[in-house]
């Protein structure tokens, strides 16, 4: 089956930043465009864009436009760490965005002046997004290999091309899968509150002529006990070095119901969602969002007025209970801490 994958969240057209607005899908395919830094960093807080890669690749932009605007400046050094603290600051939990940011800055360490500087940021911004639709393509086809041949394939959260450059990471295991013929149900998660399963992973779904069903999250147990569930694939965020693994809320519970019902769980991500300065999963920090993404759904009151909300937008499932992690550089299985860390740092 032909996968025609052209959904692109991001693109760089006529000296802007243009992206995708993820809170308008699947109603409208509506590009925002952008051209300072402090939009950028609203953007990335506000999930315009959204998805560990997806971020991480938004943010090299913004700091490529950060560098534009201050051209002729001549504490543009200053001014360029002033604006990756902004952006750093956007997000607090997928790795690539403090990764990307970070590049960025040693890319500018290498240049005499602001010129040369803004003009390496910006092709180091394109080179990441092509790079990150090759590595995912490459993801896939390894993810391709090791899921089960056949059967039931749950998955949670969008991970495909919205979350990345293109093509997606666990997402786009599935569409290498039925690319190459493998005779897998897919079952995508709605993923309370913001329901990046419902919304964007069904649209992504519904465009590539993926059959798919959607269940609520609260389905998953009994999906896996009347034995549809051969398999869970899901994304990251960050990745611990002992493999442990923050994605979005939801994910933890589905990889204790994997056990239980002794299903694989699988996790696919580039190799910088792992955080090798971070020794295991209790260090990372967990975003908690605003009140209203429960209290609300579609700009309408689901609950009483003022409730108490909890809001952590991801949790940390821990190594023991993921079969293998699987990356653009090759499948990793535990003991995680060796395998990811002969992947490099
Ligand atoms: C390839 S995307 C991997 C993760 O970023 C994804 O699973 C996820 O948790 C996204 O959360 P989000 O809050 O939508 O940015």
């Amino acid at each position: 089956m032909p996968i025609a994958d052209q959904i692109r969240p991001i693109r760089w057209q006529n000296d802007a930043l243009e992206l995708l607005d993820q809170r308008q899908l699947p109603a409208q395919e509506h590009y925002l465009r952008l051209q300072e830094v402090e939009a950028v960093a609203a953007a990335i807080r506000d999930m315009v864009v959204r998805g560990a890669p997806a971020i991480g690749i938004t943010a090299a932009f913004g700091m490529a436009l950060a560098a534009r605007a201050i051209a002729g400046t001549a504490d543009w050094r200053e001014s360029l760490n002033r604006s990756a603290e902004v952006l750093k600051r956007a997000r607090p939990t997928a790795v690539n965005l403090a990764w990307a940011v970070q590049q960025q800055l040693h890319n500018a360490g290498l240049c005499d002046d602001v010129t040369t500087a803004s003009e390496a940021l910006l092709r180091w911004a394109q080179e990441l997004l092509a790079q990150d639709i090759r590595d995912n393509q490459r993801m896939g086809a390894l993810g391709a290999e090791v899921l089960p041949p056949e059967g039931g394939i749950l998955t949670h959260c969008n991970t495909g091309s919205l979350a990345t450059g293109g093509y997606g990471t666990a997402l786009g295991v599935i569409r290498a899968g039925i690319a190459a013929g493998r005779n897998w149900r897919i079952y995508a998660d709605e993923t309370r509150p913001w329901l990046q399963g419902a919304r964007l992973t069904a649209w992504e779904l519904q465009k590539d002529g993926i059959p798919f069903s959607l269940n609520v999250d609260g389905a998953a147990a009994h999906l896996m006990a009347r034995g549809e569930i051969q398999a869970v694939i899901v994304g990251a965020d960050r990745i611990a070095a002992n493999g442990d693994t923050a994605n979005k809320i939801g994910t933890y519970a589905l990889a204790v119901l994997a056990h239980y019902h002794d299903i694989p769980f699988f996790v696919a991500a580039p190799v910088s969602t792992v955080d090798f300065a971070m020794p295991h999963g209790n260090g990372i920090v967990i975003e908690e969002r605003p009140a209203e993404e429960v209290r609300q759904c579609g700009g309408r009151e689901l609950t009483p007025a003022g409730v108490a909300v909890r809001n952590p937008a991801f949790d940390v499932t821990p190594a023991a209970l993921i079969a293998a992690i699987i990356t653009e550089k090759g499948v990793v299985r535990p003991p995680f801490l060796e395998g990811l860390a002969a992947l490099g740092g």
